[in-house]
């Protein structure tokens, strides 16, 4: 970046629990050591870029049957240099954040970290934040993990707390923030039975009214308003509007579509603050982006994160086509080689596939998510009918709402079942309404009114905002000279030196790397020049090597002795001189 003045990127990709965090944290380390300015008043640039990790881990990271400290969203950090070459601002860009995560999770998984840092903070804080043992909160103790070997939640919320600092959070607003996380479990918490109408739903009992009150307590929001939200449903049909009970299943949907748009609107608060405390420098003209971003994903089920993971990964090995393939081009360009009849195989089908508006899965989902008594199978109808000739996808035999996308890395069978539902992001209106009208401050940011023209527009796509995020990614990468690193995981027992032959392979694979060397054998992959040609092969063909050859004379003697047809020479032009001194063939002769 410093000798060439050209942005840089570096792009850190692997399989959950290869080490991208890990390897990630050491980058900007190194480059906030190469880089940083020496502290002038408050807290240095480079000091809260590297602050926001913990920050981000607490809300972000949970442990995973893969990873103990897996990262739940996608990361890049964008770090601006001045003029002479020092860290003068930063931007953090975050994408789909695992928000399912807050209300359900499998044995032996975790949640996010911050709750259990929350439950084992010391105790007035436990008191300022109405909150117990983490096993009491129906969020947390659906696993039996609870604690987790070699990390010890209490000393870490105070780390947090002070990493909170670094990147400018006031005590009020980390206090606030707290106060959010304890609402969620108390939320979590509540549990609801038949109301005194038909189909209509309650609070179970004393121990869900008390959770219930205390959440209303945290958000600062009337509690007969929360409780009302949750058990019924305001329809509006054609001007009018009626309300409609919720049964208790229901009430407990709707409680937690609530824990989840509050926890991913927190989060998306926490992202901001960091961002506008560290500041962006509006002069920077160069900088060093470091992306951290989930691999592809193929397991038993796949749903709809997987779905966009995937999406993400294909992007991002076009990306590394192009620019693999463009600088072979380049290359040869320079050389005068002839190229033309190279065939490089492109993944834009596949995009096509998935993100072509209109046209492409994302599209046909957003179509489906907004039509009336929709299903997944009506989606997955769709879907078969459309592609059933696209030579990327195909229906697996026996399922009638599956289907495959045959991925660059292997082939990837989804289950739809989740589709719509994951795919639709709106706070319910009544949920809205609610905290928008919060007595704090910081709850009611985070539902800012909604503007009249927003109402109408029936509800924002995660799959289609998320491909935007990606499109602008990439434009930033694209003005960039990227570097990539490749994380494999050498077992999945989680111990060090093993190392799981079949495993490492299936991420070569997934990782692109063997794309990778495929393109390259496409090409050139071999440059020598004349003088280490002839001298490495000359003994094929002693004759080559006589005095008053030129190298080119030789190396063509000896390519056509070995009957090797199809060779380029380049451009000959900048082929230095014959150098070799008569010394050098004496070995050979
Ligand atoms: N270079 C390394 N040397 C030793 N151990 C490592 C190294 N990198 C990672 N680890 C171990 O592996 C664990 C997982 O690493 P890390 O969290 O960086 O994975 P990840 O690829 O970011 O996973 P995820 O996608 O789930 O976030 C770490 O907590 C650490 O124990």
């Amino acid at each position: 970046m410093i000798n060439d003045r050209i942005s840089q990127a570096i792009l850190v990709s692997g399989e959950s629990g290869a080490g991208k965090t890990e390897s990630t944290k050491s980058l900007m380390q190194y480059l906030a050591f190469m880089g940083g300015k020496a502290k002038a008043e408050g807290r240095s640039v480079q000091e809260q870029i590297l602050e926001s990790n913990p920050v981000l881990e607490a809300f972000g990271n949970a442990k995973t049957v893969r990873n103990n400290n897996s990262s739940r969203f996608g990361k890049f950090v964008e770090i601006q240099f001045d003029q002479y070459g020092k860290i003068s601002g930063a931007a953090i860009r975050t994408y789909l954040l695992e928000r399912s995560r807050v209300c359900q999770i499998s044995d032996p998984e975790r949640n996010y970290h911050c709750f259990y840092m929350l439950c084992a903070s010391p105790p007035e804080d436990r008191d300022k934040f109405k909150v117990g043992e983490a096993k009491t909160f129906h969020y947390l103790n659906q696993s039996n993990c609870i604690d987790l070997n070699g990390f010890d939640d209490s000393k870490e919320y105070i780390e947090t707390r002070r990493a909170m600092g670094i990147v400018g959070m006031s005590n009020d607003e980390q206090d606030a923030i707290f106060k959010v996380v304890a609402a969620i479990l108390h939320l979590g918490n509540i549990e609801f039975g038949e109301g005194s109408e038909p189909d209509s739903s309650a609070p179970k009992d004393d121990k869900s009214k008390f959770h219930l009150k205390t959440a209303a307590e945290l958000f600062m929001c009337d509690a007969k308003g929360l409780e009302e939200s949750l058990c019924k449903r305001v329809m509006a049909t054609r001007g009018e509007s009626i309300t409609k009970n919720l049964d208790a299943k229901g009430a407990a949907l709707s409680r937690d579509a609530l824990s989840r748009i509050v926890y991913s609107r927190l989060f998306d608060w926490l992202v901001n603050k960091i961002n506008s405390s560290i500041g962006q420098d509006p002069d920077s003209k160069i900088l060093i982006g470091v992306l951290d971003i989930y691999g592809f994903e193929s397991f038993k089920t796949n749903s709809f994160e997987q779905f966009c993971i995937n999406l993400t990964n294909e992007k991002l090995q076009q990306h590394f086509n192009q620019h693999v393939f463009k600088m072979e081009q380049e290359e040869y360009t320079k050389e005068e080689i002839d190229w033309s009849y190279i065939q490089f195989v492109d993944n834009q089908e596949i995009l096509d596939l998935i993100e072509k508006k209109p046209g492409g899965i994302i599209a046909l989902l957003d179509e489906t998510c907004m039509l009336r008594n929709s299903t997944h199978e009506t989606f997955a109808e769709k879907l078969y009918q459309k592609y059933k000739d696209n030579p990327h996808f195909s229906k697996p035999k026996f399922s009638r709402s599956d289907f495959t996308v045959h991925h660059y890395a292997g082939n990837v069978t989804y289950q739809t079942d989740l589709f719509l539902d994951k795919n639709i992001d709106y706070a319910v209106n009544e949920h809205q309404i609610l905290l928008n009208a919060s007595k704090c401050p910081f709850v009611s940011s985070l539902f800012p009114p909604v503007e009249e023209a927003a109402k109408n527009t029936k509800f924002t796509s995660i799959g289609s905002s998320f491909k935007q995020q990606l499109q602008s990614l990439l434009e930033t990468l694209s003005a960039t000279e990227p570097h990539y690193i490749r994380c494999i995981k050498p077992n999945n027992v989680l111990k060090p030196a093993i190392f799981e032959n079949s495993n490492v392979l299936q991420q070569l694979r997934c990782g692109g790397v063997l794309e990778a060397i495929r393109i390259s054998c496409l090409g050139y992959p071999t440059r020598r020049t004349f003088y280490e040609f002839v001298n490495r092969f000359g003994i094929l063909h002693p004759k080559a090597l006589s005095k008053g050859n030129t190298e080119i004379t030789s190396t063509k003697m000896i390519l056509e002795k070995a009957n090797l047809v199809g060779y380029q020479f380049g451009n000959l032009k900048r082929v230095p001189q014959f150098t070799t001194s008569p010394s050098d063939f004496e070995f050979y002769r």
